[in-house]
């Protein structure tokens, strides 16, 4: 729309969409409010966020007046196209208080600084008007009216008072009916008893506008002190008459041209508004509500009409929703070309309003009219029937000259001077004479559209007033017309026979012709008593709703009394059949056999749906009953790979008791070994002594030694009874477990049980020879103590000075193992202490450890296993049950001080690698999952992280070590 010129007629023509950006606004500056809309420089785009949008014009980014750039660019080429007799729109859309007045200037004053498009409108027209009166009249009519709370006003009409309350309102007061919406035969929108102004100045049209904006509904708001509360729209219609025509046959073509007629709809749309924001209540309240309801039918329809581009068949667009999309049916997808301002304003208080505007414009992007030189129709199709008959004419001379016979107007010419007879005279003055009617009827047409435009069009306040009293006076005489050119059509064919065949087809065509003309107004007839159904039904819904239903109901009951009465006569059929005649009964047999098949037929079909429905239905119990098993099965596998769980881990206690037991049998074999060797050196002693007679000498060293042997004697002969008596304990326990753990029932004896069992038996065996063993050594070392060395052992000390020697030596080694004793006794405290705190510390991570699993569900790995099972898995080196493993870690310290770098868990299984690193910049808490299939893996990996698992785990370890 760059240019002024129109565009083709009839070509499809996009709504145009400009944004309109206001200043930050005083109120906004004092709440502090921030611009928030950002425009790309040297695009039409604008981003709001991470919305982004492109229209086809934005303004208000610059210092120069966005008003007069709006009209210059947007406005003025609409203008133009309203001279070649297009109808245009401009429509402005914003929230309140986003400057829709502003920039429409609606709000007119005389005399006042008057900004707006509106004004700018109107010195164009009569500037241009003034230009071109030299060529054509103008005849330029206005109409203002508004829709508040769904209800046309004429704001023009001199009866209309406003009333304004104490909060500044203004309320239209009606002194007449409220204005009703029409739709011309040719689908045009018109609205019936509404004052249209002549205007002749820029003075007239602006005191229209000055009139209206005065009348029109305002109210304050918390959003703008002077808001709108309605939607305005303010029309102005150009007429246009060229000038200086001659009256020939030709000028009637350019005739029907001369005549042009432009409209130019200029809206104001009230504001969407939010009642919380706009701290509307009661009346102000209900009137926003009304606003919101209009806009959201005029987004609707701005929806199903974006939507039309991309579909292929078009929808059905919900103009009738509200009066304002009515009124506005031409302006969008009809005929007209619409440019739409979306005005907006940029305080980021407003952001999520400006979002929903410029989606809505956006959307109004996707629509395409269809606009359409408006000329006289009355005069369009007198042209149309011009051509008509100028082609015909043409067809029956190229006819005639074909056959090398004389043309029509020969024919004519010809005719007086040839001295026909009376007969073959009579078409010639027959055409002469439709001639003159057509001449007379060009005339009388002329007069027509003259007095049409004039002063009947003027007057047109009154519903169904004169100017259509009129019309109906053409189509009267267009079908006259019709009528002449038929018998014309006759006529012709009695002078010319060879043509009646073309003359047929003509006559045929215009028969068609009235036939669809008569269709036509049948079916307006048929539109406005549907019309006139609906006002009926809206305005008594209830009543005409039951009443309806009754009928209905009825109908239904006279149905069923009908299908009754031929059930009953079936049955009497039926009766009648067995005492009815052979024939009779093979007929009526034939026609029960027909039936029958029918019913068969309908039955098959029900078995198969019926068949069908259980297919299904036996398909869904499978489905359930299938996901039951496999529920079961899982647990039932699940429950095996917990026995399987506790069958190792009774294997490994096994294993290690048998350990234990196999250290302490090894260390009271050594001791028995050991007390042997002492007894058989004390033996060997004696069988000396007892050869030389008497004991040798003793020296210091010597004596000493003695002693010494004496004391470690004495130690392990209590040594070997400690073990003694150990083992005869450890017996006893283990005699006892393993009555328990005998097998009772033929169930119990598996093949684990058995070896378990077997193996308890033969460790128990090797355990009494071992003891028995030592208690002997033991038996015999007393008995010597006793026997041999009790009443000798002080033989060799003879002398006091021997005595003496030997008392310091005892002396010397008591005072030693007193002091050792000592540093024993201290270690053994400090051990304790240790253990205390230790144990402390384990209570504590305990205690947090069940505090942690009553908040936290408990993380399980898919072998069913829980973290506390999982870490005595993992201590006990029989991990390799997990098929998978989960750890979870809260905080950085539970990975202890020797955590691994990094650990390759299973690189063929599943070829990742984790990394644990114990830096800041690790998320907590981490998880790590691992899958292994071999044991010695889950062994690698404790032993190489043995600090890492968990403190508790740790402090078990190391309480096993104490
Ligand atoms: N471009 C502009 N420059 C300066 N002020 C503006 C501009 N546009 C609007 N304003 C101011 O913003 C306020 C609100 O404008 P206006 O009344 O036109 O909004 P509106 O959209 O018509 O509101 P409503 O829908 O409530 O009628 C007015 O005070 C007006 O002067």
């Amino acid at each position: 729309m760059d240019s002024g010129k129109p565009p083709l007629a009839g070509v499809k023509d996009a709504v145009q969409v400009a944004v309109n950006i206001r200043p930050l606004i005083g109120s906004e500056l004092l709440q502090g409010c921030r611009d928030c809309i950002n425009v790309v420089a040297g695009e039409p785009q604008i981003q709001l966020g991470t919305h982004c949008f492109t229209f086809d014009y934005v303004y208000g980014t610059t210092t120069e007046s966005s008003s007069s750039k709006i009209f210059k660019e947007c406005v003025a080429p609409l203008v133009d196209g309203l001279f070649y007799g297009y109808n245009a729109t401009v429509l402005a859309y914003g929230q309140t208080g986003s400057g829709k007045t502003y920039t429409m200037g609606t709000g007119y004053t005389p005399g006042g600084n008057n900004g707006g498009v509106i004004p700018q409108v109107m010195e164009k027209i009569f500037n241009k008007a003034h230009h071109l009166r030299n060529q054509t009249h103008f005849h330029i009519r206005v109409s203002f009216i508004e829709i508040l709370k769904e209800e046309i006003h004429d704001l023009l009409c001199e009866t209309t008072v406003t009333k304004q309350d104490t909060s500044g309102m203004k309320t239209p007061l009606l002194t007449r009916p409220s204005i009703q919406i029409r739709e011309s035969t040719a689908g045009e929108i018109n609205l019936a008893g509404i004052t249209e102004t002549d205007v002749h100045t820029l003075q007239e049209m602006a005191s229209c506008l000055a009139q209206g904006s005065l009348s029109r509904a305002t109210g304050s708001t918390n959003m703008n002190s002077r808001s709108s509360r309605s939607h305005a729209i303010f029309t102005i219609t150009l007429e246009q008459k060229k000038k200086h025509r001659e009256k020939s046959s030709s000028s009637f073509d350019a005739a029907c041209d001369d005549f042009l007629c432009g409209k130019l709809h200029l809206v104001d749309l009230a504001g969407s508004e939010r009642a919380k924001r706009t701290g509307t209540d009661g009346m102000r309240f209900k009137e926003g509500v009304h606003i919101n309801k209009g806009l959201l039918a005029l987004g609707n329809v701005i929806s199903v009409l974006g939507e039309d581009k991309r579909r292929k068949e078009p929808r059905h667009v919900p103009y009738r929703d509200s009066k304002l999309t009515r009124l506005l049916q031409d302006s969008l997808g009809g005929n007209s070309r619409t440019v739409m301002i979306a005005c907006i304003s940029p305080a980021d208080s407003n952001v999520e309003e400006t979002l929903n505007t410029l989606k809505y414009a956006n959307r109004a992007r996707n629509i395409q009219n269809k606009p359409i030189v408006n000329r006289d129709p009355i005069g369009t199709e007198m042209q149309k029937l011009r051509q008509q008959l100028n082609l015909l004419q043409a067809e029956l001379v190229c006819a005639r000259a074909s056959e090398c016979a004389p043309t029509v107007l020969e024919v004519v010419e010809r005719r007086p001077t040839s001295g026909y007879d009376e007969h073959t005279a009579e078409p010639t003055s027959l055409l002469q004479s439709y001639m003159r009617t057509i001449h007379d009827l060009e005339a009388e047409l002329q007069l027509l559209r003259t007095s049409c435009s004039g002063d009947v069009r003027r007057v047109s306040t009154s519903s169904d007033g004169g100017c259509s009293d009129i019309v109906d006076g053409n189509h009267g005489l267009l079908s006259e017309t019709r009528c002449l050119m038929s018998h014309l059509i006759e006529n012709y064919a009695d002078v010319f026979e060879e043509d009646a065949m073309t003359a047929k087809e003509v006559e045929h065509h215009l028969f068609l012709r009235e036939c669809m003309d008569k269709e036509l107004q049948e079916l307006n007839m048929q539109l406005k008593e549907k019309e006139a159904e609906m006002t009926r039904v809206a305005n008594n819904d209830a009543a005409v709703l039951k009443d309806h239903f009754d009928k209905k109901i009825l109908e239904l009951e006279e149905e069923k009394k009908k299908l009754q009465m031929e059930k009953k006569l079936l049955s009497s059929e039926l009766e009648s059949l067995h005492s009815s005649s052979d024939e009779q009964t093979k007929r009526i047999q034939s026609s029960y056999a027909q039936k029958f098949s029918v019913g068969l037929t309908l039955q098959a079909y029900h078995l198969q749906v019926h068949l069908q429905n259980r297919i299904k239905q036996e398909s869904e119990h499978f489905r359930t009953w299938k996901a039951c098993r496999e529920k079961e099965l899982m647990r039932l596998r699940k429950e095996g790979r917990r026995n399987e769980y506790e069958m190792h881990k009774l294997q490994t206690l096994h294993e290690r008791q048998k350990q234990v037991l196999h250290r302490k049998t090894e260390e009271a074999a050594t001791a028995s070994r050991r007390l042997k060797e002492v007894l058989e050196s004390r033996k060997q002693e004696a069988r000396e002594n007892h050869v030389s007679g008497t004991p040798a000498k003793l020296t210091a060293k010597t004596f000493q030694q003695w002693f010494d042997n004496e004391l470690e004697s004495a130690v392990r002969l209590r040594e070997a009874r400690l073990a003694y008596e150990k083992q005869n304990a450890f017996q006893e326990g283990d005699a006892r477990s393993d009555a328990q753990n005998a097998p009772t029932s033929p169930c119990d004896t598996e093949a684990p049980s058995v070896s378990s069992f077997s193996n308890g038996r033969i460790d128990s065996l090797e355990r009494t020879s071992t003891a028995i063993t030592i208690s002997t050594t033991a038996v015999d070392l007393e008995e010597e103590q006793y026997r041999v060395r009790g009443p000798v052992r002080w033989q060799q000390v003879r002398t006091l000075g021997d005595a003496k020697d030997l008392l310091n030596f005892v002396f010397n080694v008591a005072a030693c193992a007193r002091c050792q004793l000592g540093d024993r006794e201290h270690e053994n405290k400090e051990l304790n202490e240790k253990i205390n705190l230790l144990l402390d510390e384990l209570r504590q991570t305990e205690c947090q450890k069940k505090q942690l699993e009553e908040l936290m569900p408990r993380t399980t790995n898919n072998t069913g296993v829980s973290d506390a099972h999982a870490d005595e898995l993992l201590r006990l080196d029989i991990g390799g049950l997990l098929e998978e493993q989960v750890m979870s870690f809260s905080n950085p310290d539970e990975l202890g001080d020797g955590a691994c770098q990094s650990i390759e868990p299973n690189p063929e299984s599943s070829g990742r690698t984790w990394k644990w690193r114990k830096s800041g910049t690790q998320k907590w808490p981490l998880q790590f999952k691992w899958k292994w299939q071999k044991p010695w893996r889950i062994a690698q990996w404790t032993q190489k992280n043995e600090k890492a698992i968990r403190p508790a785990s740790s402090a078990l370890r190391v309480l096993d070590m104490i």
